[in-house]
C-alpha cells in the first residue's frame, strides 16, 4: 500500500490486474527517463573532466609563462652562496633554477631532466634555504645511500629511513622531525615505508602542524604510473600527500619524459595544473654505438676484454647484463683475464652490494657487472663506459642505463651487443607487462637500424626533435654516414611465411632460431625450402630481418609456457593475416652499394613464381581438405559481397577486408608497397590460411559450434581462430634501416 502511494496510483483491491499494468507502464516511462537522464549526466561528467583539465592545463601553462629564470627574488643571493660555497658548483645547469625558485615560491612542480642532468641539487638547495625538513621520497636504499654519502661530505644533516634501520636509528629519526630544535634538513624514506608505518605518518603529521615540513620532494616519479617503466605500487599511496599536507609543495623529478606519464603522474599526486619543466633529453656527451654480439660467448668476452684493456683502459664503467646468472658468469671469466670486475645484482646481499658499490666509486674495480638492479642513483661522475652485454627490456631502461655514462659532462661511450637471441631471451621475460612487447621492440629498432641517427631514434621515443647537428658524430652512424637505398621486404616476408607454412604443415613450430637456419637454407632438412632460401645472406643480416618482420607486425611471437620456461615461437603477425607487406626497409653499406645487383633489392620474377606455384600447389591440397571454407571461391568474391563473412576476422576475404582497413592508415610508402603486394597477396593469405589450419591441428584449439570457421584436416573437427592480440604495429616506426655492409649477396 505504501508503494502504491509513492507511485501516486490509485490502488484498489478490486482489480488488481489493471493496477499491476498501470504500475508496470509508469515504471518503463520512469526508467526510459532514468535512462535519458543517466546518460545526460555521463556527458556532462566527461565534459567537466575535459573542462577541468583545460583550467588545469591553461593554469600549468600560465605557471611556465612566468620568469623562473631571474635572480630577484628574496632568497635568491643566498642561494648563489649555497651553490658556490656549499656544493661548490660554479653555475648552474639549465632548468636548475627556475625549478628551485618554483620550489622556494610554494609551487608544485615536476622536473623532468634526463639522467646526471642534477635534479638533486633541485630540492637539496631549497632544503638549506627553508626552516624544517624536506622529505625526499625515493624508491632505492642504494640511491639513498649515495645521495647521503655525498650530503654528509658537504656537512649538510641528512639521514634515511628504510626497512633496515635500526630502532635507534628510527628513534633517532623520530625525534628530529619534531624537534625544532634538530639541524636535520634532509630525510630521506622509501614509499613503502610511508606506505606501511603508520607511526611515521602519525609523525610526519605532527612535523607538518608544527610548520617544519618544507618541502616534499619525490624522486623517480614516474614509478606512480603505470604507463611508465618502473611502476612501484607503494608510489601509488603519495596520492595521499597533498590533501594530507596542504601548504607543502611537492616536486617531483623523473628522467621519464613521456608525456602520458606525466599527465597520469599529475593526476595520481593530484597536482593537475602544476608546473612542469622539461629539459632536452639529449645528452650530447655519450657517444651511442650497436655491435654486433659474437653468437659465441668466448668471442664476446674477447671483444669485452679488447675494450676493457684497450680503449677504455684505466677508466670506470658498467657492463650491464640481463640475468644474475649472466652477471656471475661473467665475471670469473673477465677476472681470469685479469679485469678488474665485480657483480652487483638483487641476489647479493646488501651490504655486498654496497661494498661493491663504493670500490667501484672509489676505482678499486674497473667495472661493475650488474643487472638492472645497480642503476637509479648511480652517482659517479667519470663513468666513461656504459656496455650493455644484452639489450635493455626497453628504450626507457636503456636511456636510465646508458645515461649513468658521462655525468661530469666529458665525453662518454654507450655500447649495445645485439645479437637477435637476446630478443627471444628478453621477450620471454617481458610479454606478460602490459607494454612489455612494444617497448621492447622499440628498442630493437634501435638496435637493428644501421643508418639512423641513434640520437634521433631515441629523440623520437622521448617525443623530441634533435636534429642531426645535435649529435655532432656522437654516434656510430653520424661518425661514418652510409649510403643508403630502399629495400623490398616482400620477398623476405613470403619467404618466412612459406618456411613456416612447410613446418606448420608438419606439426613443427619454430622458434627465431630455427626459423633464421632454414631462412638460410640450415636446419632440418625435410623442413627446408630450396626456393625460400636466402643464399649468401649473413647471418647476423638474417637475424636483423627477421627482428624487423617482427618489430613491423608482419610477424609475431607466440609464447608457449613449458614447466621449466617460456618459449617463442614465431607466427605471422597481424600484417601478414591481413595480406598486407612488410614495411619498406632501407639497407645501408658503404662498400657494396655501387655494385648491388637486383638479386637482393628487387625479387628476382622467377623466384617468385616458383614460390607462388610451391605454395599454390600446398594451397590446393589443402583446399581440398577444407570442408567449410573454401577459400579459393571466397577470395574471388568482391568485397562488397562478402556479407556472410562480418563476424569472421580470419577468412581470405576478411583479410581482405583487413588489407583496406589497414591501407588507410599508411603512408603513401606503405602504400605504394601495399599495391606491389597486393598481386601477390592472396598467396600470402593461403599461405596464413594453411599456417593457420596447421597450427590449430598442433595446439589443438578446443572446437566451437556457433562459428565454425575452418576443419582440422586431421579430425575433421570445426574450429574457430582465437588469435591473441599483438602490440599494435601502427604505434611502432615503419621505416627501419638494418645493415648491408656485409652482404655477400649484393655482390
Ligand atoms: N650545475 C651543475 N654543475 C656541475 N655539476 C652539477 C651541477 N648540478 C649537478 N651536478 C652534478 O651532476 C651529477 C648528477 O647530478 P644528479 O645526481 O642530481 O643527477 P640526476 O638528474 O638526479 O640523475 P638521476 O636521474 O640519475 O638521479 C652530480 O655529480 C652533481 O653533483
Amino acid at each position: 500500500m505504501e508503494d502504491c502511494k509513492i507511485l501516486d496510483l490509485p490502488c484498489t483491491s478490486q482489480d488488481p490486474e489493471s493496477n499491476l499494468e498501470q504500475v508496470e507502464k509508469e515504471l518503463k516511462i520512469v526508467v526510459r527517463e532514468l535512462q535519458i537522464l543517466q546518460g545526460r549526466k555521463q556527458s556532462l561528467e566527461a565534459r567537466r573532466e575535459k573542462l577541468r583539465d583545460a583550467i588545469q592545463q591553461r593554469k600549468s601553462a600560465h605557471l611556465a609563462q612566468r620568469d623562473w629564470d631571474k635572480n630577484d627574488f628574496p632568497w635568491s643571493k643566498e642561494l648563489e652562496n649555497i651553490q658556490k660555497t656549499v656544493f661548490k658548483i660554479p653555475s648552474l645547469r639549465a632548468h636548475q633554477l627556475p625549478t628551485m625558485n618554483a620550489v622556494l615560491s610554494g609551487i608544485d612542480s615536476i622536473l623532468v631532466m634526463p639522467t646526471g642532468g642534477g635534479k638533486s641539487l633541485c630540492f637539496q638547495l631549497p632544503a638549506l634555504l627553508s626552516e624544517g625538513i624536506t622529505l625526499v621520497v625515493s624508491p632505492l636504499v642504494s640511491l639513498m645511500e649515495d645521495q647521503l654519502m655525498g650530503l654528509k661530505a658537504r656537512g649538510i644533516e641528512a639521514k634515511m629511513l628504510c626497512a633496515a634501520s635500526t630502532k635507534q636509528e628510527v628513534n633517532g629519526v623520530h625525534s628530529d622531525m619534531t624537534n625544532p630544535k634538530s639541524g636535520l634538513k634532509l630525510l630521506y624514506v622509501t614509499p613503502e615505508k610511508l606506505a606501511k608505518s603508520k607511526r611515521f605518518m602519525a609523525t610526519l603529521q605532527k612535523m607538518h602542524q608544527l610548520g617544519r615540513f618544507s618541502h616534499l620532494a619525490i624522486d623517480e616519479v614516474h614509478c606512480c604510473s603505470q604507463w611508465g617503466h618502473d611502476f612501484r605500487p607503494d608510489y601509488k599511496f603519495l596520492g595521499i600527500m597533498r590533501k594530507m599536507f596542504p601548504g607543502t609543495p611537492i616536486l617531483g623529478l623523473t628522467a621519464t619524459a613521456t608525456s602520458r606519464v606525466i599527465q597520469d603522474v599529475q593526476k595520481i599526486l593530484d597536482i593537475k595544473g602544476c608546473l612542469v619543466l622539461k629539459a632536452s633529453f639529449n645528452r650530447p656527451n655519450l657517444f651511442y654505438e650497436v655491435r654486433p654480439k659474437p653468437s659465441v660467448q668466448e668471442e664476446c668476452i674477447t671483444q669485452l676484454h679488447q675494450l676493457l684493456e684497450g680503449e677504455f683502459k684505466g677508466q670506470s664503467g658498467i657492463i650491464y647484463t640481463m640475468t644474475i646468472k649472466d652477471a656471475e658468469e661473467l665475471v670469473p671469466v673477465l677476472r681470469s683475464r685479469q679485469i678488474s670486475v665485480a657483480p652487483y645484482h638483487a641476489q647479493m646481499e646488501a651490504q655486498v652490494r654496497s661494498k661493491v658499490h663504493k670500490k667501484w666509486v672509489a676505482n678499486e674495480y674497473q667495472a661493475v657487472v650488474a643487472t638492472i638492479a645497480f642503476g637509479m642513483g648511480i652517482d659517479k661522475p667519470d663513468v666513461r663506459f656504459v656496455i650493455h652485454h644484452c639489450i635493455s627490456k626497453s628504450m626507457e631502461n636503456f636511456y636510465q642505463e646508458s645515461g649513468r655514462a658521462g655525468r661530469d659532462g666529458k665525453p662518454a661511450k654507450c655500447i649495445v651487443f645485439w645479437r637477435f637471441a637476446d630478443l627471444n631471451r628478453q621477450s620471454t621475460m617481458v610479454f606478460t607487462e602490459q607494454t612489455g612487447l612494444e617497448n621492447l621492440y622499440g628498442l630493437i629498432s634501435y638496435c637493428i637500424d644501421s643508418h639512423r641517427c641513434r640520437r634521433n631514434i631515441i629523440a623520437e621515443h622521448f617525443d623530441e626533435r634533435w636534429e642531426s647537428a645535435d649529435c655532432r658524430g656522437m654516434c656510430d652512424h653520424c661518425r661514418t654516414p652510409r649510403e643508403t637505398k630502399n629495400l623490398d621486404t616482400t620477398k623476405y616476408g613470403e619467404n618466412v611465411l612459406l618456411i613456416l607454412t612447410k613446418a606448420a604443415s608438419m606439426n613443427e613450430r619454430l622458434t627465431g632460431q630455427k626459423l633464421i637456419d632454414l631462412f638460410l637454407g640450415k636446419g632440418p632438412t625435410k623442413l627446408r625450402i630450396k626456393e625460400a632460401t636466402q643464399q649468401g645472406l649473413p647471418r647476423e643480416r638474417a637475424e636483423n630481418i627477421v627482428a624487423f618482420l617482427l618489430i613491423d607486425g608482419f610477424l609475431k611471437e607466440d609464447f608457449h609456457f613449458t614447466p621449466y620456461n617460456t618459449i617463442s615461437y614465431i607466427v605471422p603477425g597481424p600484417k601478414a593475416e591481413a595480406g598486407v607487406p612488410p614495411s619498406s626497409l632501407i639497407v645501408g653499406g658503404i662498400k657494396k652499394l655501387s655494385n648491388t645487383s637486383g638479386s637482393l633489392f628487387s625479387p628476382s620474377e622467377k623466384t617468385i613464381n616458383t614460390q607462388l606455384k610451391l605454395c599454390a600447389s600446398n594451397s590446393e591440397e589443402k583446399v581440398r581438405h577444407m570442408k567449410k571454407v573454401d577459400i579459393k571461391s571466397k577470395k574471388n568474391k568482391p568485397l562488397k559481397n562478402d556479407s556472410k563473412d562480418t563476424n569472421s576476422c580470419d577468412t581470405p576475404s576478411n583479410s581482405k577486408r583487413n588489407v583496406s582497413k589497414i591501407t588507410n592508415g599508411l603512408s603513401s610508402k606503405d602504400q605504394n608497397l601495399m599495391s606491389k603486394f597486393s598481386q601477390k597477396q592472396e598467396h600470402v593469405i593461403d599461405c596464413v590460411s594453411q599456417l593457420k589450419d596447421s597450427s590449430k591441428s598442433i595446439v589443438k584449439t578446443a572446437p566451437s559450434e556457433k562459428t565454425p570457421q575452418f576443419v582440422d584436416i586431421s579430425s575433421d573437427k570445426e574450429y574457430n581462430f582465437d588469435d591473441s592480440a599483438q602490440p599494435s604495429s601502427s604505434k611502432r616506426r615503419r621505416i627501419i634501416t638494418i645493415d648491408n655492409s656485409s652482404d655477400d649477396s649484393d655482390n
